[in-house]
């Protein structure tokens, strides 16, 4: 029994020893546990695992693995931070940088190789024209761009008036040449002494040619799907790729070297009058810029027929020449100016005055001929275009004429007393004197919205800012106000409101001036007001409750008023968008209708009422009323006047000045003297 003791000892030390080894081995599944742990449990080979508890087993097993995969994890982020850790990727700005430099690199890649592929197909002759300009641009750009800080990088041609000024410029060099050439061909005009002033205003002309087509024309903006391309770049590609630039080559070829091999003939510069472009479109500039265009457009036409007379001229000298000098008698005789009596022979001709000389051969009367076919085809064409363009420049007066005249029919056929006929015709003599035409809202109403509004804000909204009534409103309400505003002309006496009426607009003075009056016969002035000032808005800013909504005073033109007319439909109409000017309209609506309105009047009334301190006042004497009691008080009420403009408005005309002052203290002494030497007369006749 003491025998086994020992064995039963061992084995119970195993026992407690093998869990221990268990945990080593699942710590260390690789080698079996620590080699050192291993070591010193055993040197033989690690005993198999037991498994006590499954669920531990498992859960250490877990553990293990995950500390391995995180050794592991961390092993690559020594290599690579980013990877795997999609937590502390770098900031998205970064990442787009990366992104765009590869896309910018692939784009690169794609460029070249386009380069590449272009460079195997583009054929010979596009290579050659992009390095004559590259060269070009070699030669040039330092002279051009030398020009930037004179003319700018590019040119607006509509709108800058130096384009337009070197316009002019281009156009006397053309019309040097469009003039000259054929004269200079026709007619013997070359000879030793005037040459060397031909070959000088030749050259000029030519050089005038050359600064156009460096400088101005690849400088010249356009419109492109509605764009205006204002890139140096873009605008010299425009011009190069132009037929502008075609005619501009092809006039400047300088034929003018055959001089050296045929002698010196205008012939040889015939390819200067392709320029002929440059001509019209200075003509579009200046018809665009100037106030009265249509002189231009008549020079332009007298141009246009004095030119067809020239050429006329010259055809007939050749004819001359053709047949013979002085050989018929249809033919120029020599005698005298050749071009004057040649020219003299083509004003008779085209115009079909007659009175020349008949033709004889078959030549002189197919000349004659067609010169009378173009003169009656092509010069009656250009006379009608005359009358035309005359025409339209004098169709505002014809239309005005036609109204007044149409007017005075209707009135006169309608047994219209004469006063208002001539009243009428005041008002269309002084509407078309004071504007130039009837009805200005005609003209504007064929403009966009924008420009509209840009002339209206541009005229008149100065004027509205400064008005008391819109103080504190929106802008743009008074830009909408602007855009619905009326004009009309009130001759003098004319009644604009009448006292009572229903309000249903309001006026701005835009020239002139205006009385509000009142007493019986509207003989008392209770102020005047001048341009800038608004009156009629009482009623129309009260609501029609208690008649509110009636004119508080009668107000009557003082000369000729030109008012602005604002109707209650569009001023409410435009207050729907403007709560907040609405409440500030009211509120001074409400303040004005205090101070002006009946109410008013009313306690104005009883302040009188009031005032009579010292009893109702004795009538006046009959004998002092048929001396001056009537003349006194109209006297009176001619310099009494209330003023209580809503606007910094005027004073009166008539208002109480230091001459009416003394005349009133004048007449109150002089009412005293007459009632004292009254009394006194009467006590004397009592005695
Ligand atoms: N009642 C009154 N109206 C004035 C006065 N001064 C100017 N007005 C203007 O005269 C206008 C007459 O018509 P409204 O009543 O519509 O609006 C009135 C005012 O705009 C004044 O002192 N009293």
């Amino acid at each position: 029994m003491q025998e086994e003791k020992p064995n039963e000892k061992e084995n119970e030390a195993k026992k407690e020893e093998q869990p221990q080894g268990k945990l080593v081995t699942l710590l260390c599944p690789e080698t079996g546990g620590c080699n050192n742990t291993s070591s010193s449990v055993s040197d033989e080979a690690p005993p198999p695992p037991i498994v006590i508890n499954k669920y531990s087993d498992e859960q250490l097993r877990n553990v293990a693995q995950r500390m391995k995969e995180r050794l592991k994890l961390y092993k690559e982020k020594v290599i690579d931070q980013y990877a795997s850790s999609p937590e502390i990727t770098p900031p998205v700005k970064e990442q787009e940088k990366k992104k765009k430099e590869a896309e910018q690199k692939k784009k690169e890649e794609e460029e070249k190789r386009k380069e590449e592929e272009k460079k195997v197909k583009v054929p010979l002759k596009t290579r050659l024209t992009a390095a004559y300009w590259a060269s070009v641009d070699f030669v040039m750009n330092p002279l051009a761009n030398r020009m930037d800080s004179v003319l700018g990088a590019t040119i607006d041609p509509f709108t800058d008036r130096r384009y337009i000024a070197w316009l002019s410029l281009v156009t006397v060099a053309i019309n040097y040449n469009t003039w000259f050439i054929p004269a200079r061909m026709c007619f013997p005009y070359h000879n030793e002494f005037v040459n060397p002033i031909w070959f000088t205003m030749d050259v000029l002309s030519d050089v005038i040619y050359l600064l156009d087509a460096i400088f101005f024309q690849p400088r010249k903006q356009f419109v492109k799907g509605g764009d205006i391309i204002k890139d140096r770049a873009s605008t010299t590609k425009h011009y190069r790729e132009s037929e502008r630039l075609l005619a501009d080559v092809v006039s400047l070829l300088p034929f003018d070297l055959l001089y050296l091999q045929f002698g010196f003939k205008s012939g040889f510069r015939v390819n200067r009058l392709l320029k002929i472009d440059t001509f019209f479109e200075f003509s579009d500039r200046l018809e665009s810029i100037l106030a009265k265009a249509y002189i231009w457009r008549v020079i332009r036409t007298i141009g246009y027929l004095l030119f067809m007379l020239h050429l006329n001229a010259c055809f007939y000298y050749v004819a001359s020449e053709y047949q013979g000098i002085g050989g018929t008698k249809w033919v120029y005789s020599g005698l005298g100016s050749a071009y004057l009596r040649c020219y003299y022979f083509a004003v008779r001709s085209l115009i079909n005055i007659g009175g020349l000389n008949e033709p004889h051969t078959v030549f002189e009367i197919t000349f004659q001929m067609t010169n009378f076919f173009v003169g009656v085809f092509v010069f009656s064409s250009l006379i009608g275009q005359m009358r035309d363009v005359i025409g339209a420049a004098t169709a505002g007066q014809t239309y005005f004429r036609t109204s007044m005249d149409n007017t005075v029919a209707y009135m006169v056929t309608n047994n219209i007393p004469s006063l208002v006929q001539n009243r009428v015709r005041t008002w269309y003599t002084y509407t078309w004197d004071a504007q130039g035409m009837l009805d200005e809202s005609e003209l504007l109403d064929k403009m966009p919205l924008v420009m509209r509004t840009a002339i209206a804000v541009d005229i008149n909204l100065a004027t509205f800012q400064k008005i008391d009534l819109f103080k504190g409103c929106d802008q743009q309400m008074l830009v909408d106000m602007l855009l619905r505003l009326k004009s009309i002309i009130y001759l003098p006496g004319d009644f604009v409101v009448k006292k009572g009426d229903i309000g249903k607009e309001m006026y701005i003075i835009k020239s002139g001036a205006v009385q509000v009056v009142g007493g019986p016969d509207n003989s008392i002035v209770f102020v005047t007001l001048k341009a800038g000032c608004v009156f009629g808005e009482i009623s129309l800013l009260q609501s029609s409750k208690d008649g509110g909504n009636r004119r508080t005073a009668n107000v009557k033109a003082y000369g000729f008023a030109n008012l602005f007319v604002l109707e209650k439909k569009d001023l409410f109409d435009i207050l729907i968008h403007y709560p907040e000017s609405q409440k500030v309209l009211a509120r001074k609506g409400r303040k004005l209708m205090k101070a002006k309105g009946p109410a008013a009047a009313k306690v104005e009334e009883e302040k009188k009422k009031g005032l009579a301190l010292f009893g109702p006042k004795p009538p006046t004497p009959k004998l002092l009323r048929a001396f001056g009691g009537n003349f006194n008080k109209k006297m009176f009420n001619q310099i009494k006047v209330t003023s209580a403009c809503p606007c910094d408005r005027p004073t009166s005309p008539t208002s109480p000045t230091s001459q009416g002052k003394a005349l009133s203290v004048f007449i109150f002494f002089f009412k005293i003297h007459l009632n004292s030497s009254l009394i006194y007369l009467l006590a004397a006749a009592k005695r």
